[in-house]
């Protein structure tokens, strides 16, 4: 963690419960817009397939590259903003990409591009192990193992990636082996966070620049109308620009689950439905999916739930890695009772960004007190601020 590790462990603790694994809990009242952590990645890497297309961000920090940026010479696969990003790149990794841009580069033809990020992942995994035998503890710790229940295509996936990188690599201190690579892969799947290229109203489908592993963030659990939202600021000069920041949408009490949103909430049940059990093996059964499952076809439509509710036109944003949220088992700070057909429909109108193909979550900028809640709400995705009606009417 950058910071705030002290403050963090005050405002929140881990629980176990029942069939959810660890979460993460409120040790004491949480304030709409409290910063709850602030995390720095355990490893980041480039969301760009490698052998195909150009990365234009630095592959250490994921600022944009200014164009007098030069690959490195050696491996020719990677370019740095700075000698202090291009530190990172060790000789190991270094030596890797080299091996594979030279000789391997027509093993990956057959394979879909998101193989060769999934080699990046991996290169950067066994990389720490090298660098950092603690930290890679700390990854296999996480979440999810390969084995009996992966999907062919997982499976397929991970015998691939182990024979090309064992070819490959030159040797490391730690041995891997293929139930480690297997392992190593769904630990990403079900923990990686994706750092986002810029907004733009025309850029409907954002792609992810890099995803990263952060350890204590990823013990909040998922709910499609979650508590509290995670900030990035990937492009501001400052240090610490990858990290990861989790703020509260709205007060909750000591000892109610603080949740995030795997993907924009938006999307609809059966979306939802599919992506959870695809990608994180669990079928959601929060507040909001136990009233949307009996929803039929037509009122499972997004659009229509939002023109009801006249709001401007919402559409699905699958793909998309970012958070977005509000609450519910983990409480959502509003009267249930407000409206009977879809209780949570307050939430999309006060905490859903309305800016074209944004799809972001509003959070309160930080109280300045304890006692004070912000009048004005950030959204986590365009980064627009807007009055927060019902503080300010208050
Ligand atoms: C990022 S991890 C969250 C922390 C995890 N519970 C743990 O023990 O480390 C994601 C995994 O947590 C579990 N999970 C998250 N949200 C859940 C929910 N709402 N219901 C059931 N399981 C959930 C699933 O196993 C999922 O693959």
């Amino acid at each position: 963690m950058s910071d705030g590790g002290a403050k963090t462990e005050a405002l929140l603790r881990v629980a176990e419960i029942g069939g959810r694994g660890r979460s993460l809990v409120a040790a004491q009242s949480l304030r709409a817009g409290e910063v709850v952590l602030r995390e720095s990645p355990l490893l980041l890497y480039s969301a760009f397939p490698f052998l195909s297309s150009a990365s234009p961000y630095c592959d250490h920090c994921f600022r944009l590259l200014s164009q007098s940026a030069q690959k490195c010479q050696s491996c020719s696969l990677v370019s740095h903003c700075s000698s202090n990003c291009f530190a990172s790149h060790t000789p190991w990794l270094c030596e890797s990409l080299r091996r594979i841009h030279q000789s391997y580069s027509a093993a990956f033809a057959d394979q879909p591009s998101e193989r060769q990020v999934q080699a990046r992942f991996l290169l950067s995994a066994y990389n720490l192990a090298a660098a950092s035998p603690s930290d890679f503890q700390i990854l296999l710790s996480l979440q999810g193992n390969g084995g009996d229940g992966d999907s062919a295509s997982d499976s397929a996936a991970a015998k691939f990636l182990h024979s090309l990188l064992s070819a490959v690599c030159p040797p490391l201190p730690v041995p891997i082996s293929p139930e480690l690579t297997a392992a190593l892969l769904v630990k990403d799947k079900v923990n990686g966070f994706g750092l986002m290229e810029p907004f733009s109203v025309s850029n409907e489908k954002r792609s992810v620049r890099a995803y990263g592993i952060y350890p204590k963030t990823s013990f909040f659990n998922h709910d499609c109308l979650p508590n509290a939202c995670r900030f990035d600021y990937v492009d501001s000069a400052s240090d610490g620009n990858t990290d990861i920041v989790i703020r509260m949408i709205h007060d909750v009490p000591q000892g109610r689950e603080v949740c995030l949103s795997y993907f924009p909430v938006n999307m609809n049940y059966s979306s939802r439905q599919k992506r959870l059990a695809e990608d994180y093996g669990f079928k959601c059964d929060c507040d909001r999916c136990k009233v949307e499952s009996s929803w039929s076809e037509g009122e499972e439509d997004e659009n229509d739930v939002m023109e009801e509710m006249g709001d401007e036109e919402m559409e699905d944003s699958e793909g998309e890695n970012e958070e977005v949220e509000v609450g519910e088992a983990c409480g959502n700070g509003v009267d249930d009772d407000d409206d009977a057909s879809f209780p949570h429909a307050y939430f999309f109108v006060r905490y859903m960004c309305e800016k074209e193909n944004c799809f972001g979550t509003l959070a309160p900028i930080p109280p300045k007190t304890h006692d004070c809640a912000s009048k004005v709400l950030e959204c986590n995705v365009c980064g627009s601020l807007k009055e927060d009606e019902v503080v300010a009417n208050q």
